[in-house]
């Protein structure tokens, strides 16, 4: 083979983009994102673009902007720079050996890897992938305002252009008879046609999740994603196995292929959150979604708040997974005051029109991250905002 898939520069940087609203969840209240980029060329010239982003610094999981910026930088670069970026698996094993773990910055690298691959071949990711089974995925929106008013006017709106009529409450700051009330008062607003569902971020222990989700479900709750501690399995297997009328949901639970085995082999859930980033890549997703179908677990197409490029690769995989789903939350780039790309991906019938055009089909405007390039401006790493949850 030719020289030309050869990986010869790779450059990362952190944006700071501020959100149109605070976000707040169980573990605190966010005002920007902090997505990681990388750009990756190749000797041929082709450039693909990666990302990956967390939320409220390490207090989702592990890893922060900062660290996937520096794992990338010192540890993943080296052990793909001057390699063929056309052997996907083979430099998936570098990573590993060179960096455990780790998984968010190994997918924003090897995003752009599957950019720059796809562009040079002239084809859309989602055809290196495996081939499209969706043009469209029913998209939700997420009311984090904290405010009853807020939230009801957000998806009144929403409702009303036709983008979104799934909701996703976060929940599990405030005292839990305080979430049911706030819950229960959103769900009386909404009509019919909306579906409405909770994240509790893992706030409950097994006890409290026991007390308080018949009464979200009794609300109009219909799905239910982690509402116990990541290590909580007994809990999650029991909640799954006993509660009735609403669907239990995966999400810090199931990050590797194993995990995702072991929640099958308990039936301690009904359906896997898939992300991107904590999968690490776009094949890995795809093989954790092989062990929902396998497994008869459904799947939803889950975000960390990326910017388009993050959405758009997310789409393109989501785009390409068989068996049952339950729609997508791909919602990152609404959440942001200004995006980082030339067009996003349309939003139409309340769903996410799935992208198509060699990579992800983007156009990324290099202005636009120098305007949000943490270094350029000289911001410090940003804190979640503990006190306002
Ligand atoms: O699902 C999560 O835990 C993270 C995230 C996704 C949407 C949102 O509002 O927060
Ligand atoms: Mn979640």
């Amino acid at each position: 083979m030719s020289n030309e898939f050869t990986i010869e520069r790779i450059q990362v940087r952190i944006l700071d983009i501020p959100t149109i609203r605070p976000h707040k969840l169980s573990f605190g209240s966010i005002q920007r994102q902090s997505p990681v980029i990388v750009q990756l060329w190749l000797r041929n010239g082709a450039c693909g673009f990666g990302e990956a982003a967390t939320i409220g610094g390490p207090s989702w999981n592990e890893e922060s902007p900062e660290s996937i910026a520096h794992a990338i930088e010192h540890y993943l670069a080296p052990a793909v720079l001057e390699q063929k970026a056309s052997g996907i698996e083979h430099l998936l094993a570098r990573m590993d050996m060179a960096c455990k773990g780790n998984a968010f910055a190994k997918s924003a690298l090897e995003m752009a890897l599957i950019d720059a691959l796809a562009r040079t071949l002239n084809i859309p990711a989602w055809q290196l992938l495996g081939g499209k089974l969706h043009e469209s995925l029913p998209l939700a929106w997420t009311l984090a305002s904290g405010d009853v008013e807020r939230d009801l006017q957000e998806a009144q709106l929403r409702l009303e252009q036709g983008r979104h009529r799934i909701f996703k409450m976060k929940i599990g700051a405030r005292a839990p008879q305080d979430d049911v009330a706030h819950v229960s008062r959103i769900a009386r607003g909404l009509p019919d046609t909306a579906t409405l569902t909770v994240d509790v971020n893992q706030a409950w222990d097994g006890n409290t999740a026991r007390r308080y989700l018949p009464q979200l479900i009794e609300a109009g709750v219909t799905l239910i994603e982690q509402p116990v501690a990541k290590w909580n399995v007994p809990a999650l297997r029991q909640l799954t196995q006993e509660l009735k009328g609403a669907l239990i949901m995966a999400d810090e639970t199931v990050c590797t292929p194993q995990d995702a085995m072991m929640l099958a082999r308990e039936q301690a859930s009904h359906v896997f959150s898939l992300k991107v980033a904590k999968h690490g890549g776009l094949l890995r997703t795809r093989k954790v979604a092989a062990v929902a179908e396998a497994a008869d677990i459904g799947w939803y197409g889950g975000t960390m708040l990326e910017t388009s490029i993050g959405s758009a690769a997310s789409a393109h995989v989501f785009s390409t997974l068989p068996g049952a789903h339950h729609g997508c939350e791909l919602f990152g780039p609404q959440l942001l005051v200004d995006d980082i790309v030339e067009q996003q991906m349309p939003i139409r019938d309340f769903a996410l029109q799935l992208p198509d055009g060699p990579g992800y089909g983007l156009t990324v405007s290099l202005s636009q991250l120098d305007r949000f390039d943490r270094a350029l401006a000289g911001r410090q790493p940003l804190h979640v905002d503990l006190g306002k949850a």
